[in-house]
């Protein structure tokens, strides 16, 4: 189908983002025999350390994001994080580049008013009352009518920066300041102002399209601190009614986004029914637990899909959890340490990133452990990620 990576006949990806998700990708894509070529905007990245080559890019600049996709004319397009000029991937799309999922796709989950608006006024399903912010006068606004609390998120971020719970309406300058900080697009001020679900747990529901159609991976339970992820396990334990109810909404709002490759749809749990949170058109942080639980992990998955081969089942061979290492300073002389207590855990691996710099709150590494039960699986995470350690060499 294709030729040895490099030559003529290659099969070429490129990822735009080359985090810790995007080097599993590349790790999968490689083992296919597929070309990668990794960007991101800093040198060094995850993804570009696995690449067959990389290069540093602002991917929000319109210019240079079309002039090096031009150069590379890469087969397929596969972004990989929220901040990527997207109109660029859709003109690009209509000269004949195919971008992952589709350039519609990629647009509208960049940006929570897009995907928000698609779900809720488009599709109809359940979600958080919510309402779309200018100004700090139009944000109490907001809030006066959704009542406290609230959850205020910039349009354009992951991993929850920017984004603060608002408990009075006294904190709306607070969450407001912190939101414009957070926000990747430095050149908006909106925000999106969500009434708080007050769920009893949350899933990721991870939904692959494939030419053999769309099939779902067991649900994973997450646990997120201050918007970002730090445990993660599958099977989530749910009761029938409400799987059922998991995967009609993941089945339409990835049928409506199109396109091959793995989504990870994001869902509350409620007393009374299920909730859509936000979906991303690519592996998600939550599913680093399947390269400890599935036969094909979330990563494989995804690279299956988008080169267009069959994928006929995902089978859980086991229970499973992960647990983050999060760097608490800023340092460029950080390593993780650890690891010979950690992986004396029972059936646990890690994965270090391998980051070049460290920031408070930066995800480092994962621990991954594998247990004939979900809370033993969970417990075993923690204590593994809980053993290793953040050694900075700038220490006095
Ligand atoms: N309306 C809400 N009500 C209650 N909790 C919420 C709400 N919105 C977000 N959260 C909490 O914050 C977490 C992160 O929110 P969200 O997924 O929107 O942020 P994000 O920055 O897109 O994160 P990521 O990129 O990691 O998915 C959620 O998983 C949930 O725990
Ligand atoms: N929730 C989204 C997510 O987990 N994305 C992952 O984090 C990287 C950015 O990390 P960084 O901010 O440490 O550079 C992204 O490149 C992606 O792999
Ligand atoms: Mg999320």
């Amino acid at each position: 189908m294709w030729g040895a990576p490099l030559s003529a006949d290659a099969k070429k990806i490129m990822l735009l983002g080359s985090g810790e998700l995007g080097k599993e990708v590349v790790i999968e894509a490689q083992r296919l025999g597929v070309e990668c070529i990794a960007v991101d905007r800093y040198e060094g990245a995850p993804a570009m350390q696995v690449a067959h080559r990389s290069h540093v890019v602002d991917m929000l600049d319109a210019d240079a994001l079309r002039e090096l996709i031009l150069r590379e004319r890469p087969d397929l397009i596969v972004p990989e994080i929220e901040a990527i000029a997207t109109p660029v991937l859709e003109k690009l799309e209509n000269e004949g580049f195919r971008v992952i999922p589709t350039a519609t796709a990629a647009r509208l989950t960049m940006d929570r008013e897009g995907i928000r608006n698609l779900a809720a006024s488009t599709l109809g399903l359940p979600t958080a009352a919510y309402r779309f912010a200018n100004t700090l006068d139009e944000l109490k606004a907001a809030v006066a009518e959704l009542g406290a609390p609230c959850v205020i998120k910039p349009l354009m971020s992951s991993s929850g920066k920017g984004q603060s719970v608002l408990r009075t309406p006294e904190d709306a300058q607070r969450c407001w300041e912190y939101a414009l900080e957070g926000a990747r697009a430095k050149n908006s001020t909106r925000v999106i102002v969500e009434a708080f679900v007050p769920f009893e747990s949350e899933i990721t529901l991870l939904t692959v399209r494939s030419v053999s159609g769309t099939l779902f991976c067991p649900p994973i339970g997450h646990i997120q601190k201050d918007g970002d992820y730090v445990e993660s396990w599958q099977p989530h334990p749910m009761d029938e009614k409400k799987l059922e109810e998991a995967k009609r909404i993941a089945k339409a709002i990835t049928d409506e986004l199109g396109g091959y490759g793995l989504f990870g749809v994001e869902l509350f749990l409620t007393k009374d029914g299920v909730v859509f949170s936000e979906v991303s058109p690519r592996p998600h942080d939550t599913g680093m637990v399947t390269m400890a639980t599935q036969d094909l992990s979330e990563f494989a998955l995804h690279v299956r899909a988008i080169l267009g081969l069959p994928l006929t089942e995902v089978l859980l061979l086991t229970p499973g959890a992960s647990a983050t290492l999060k760097a608490s300073r800023s340092s460029d002389r950080f390593a993780v340490g650890g690891l010979t207590e950690a992986l004396s855990v029972p059936r646990t691996q890690v994965r270090v990133f391998g980051k070049p710099d460290s920031k408070p709150g930066r995800r480092m590494a994962v621990a991954l452990s594998a247990a004939e039960d979900v809370e033993t699986a969970r417990s075993r995470a923690r204590e593994a990620a809980g053993l290793l350690k953040e050694e900075y060499s700038d220490d006095n």
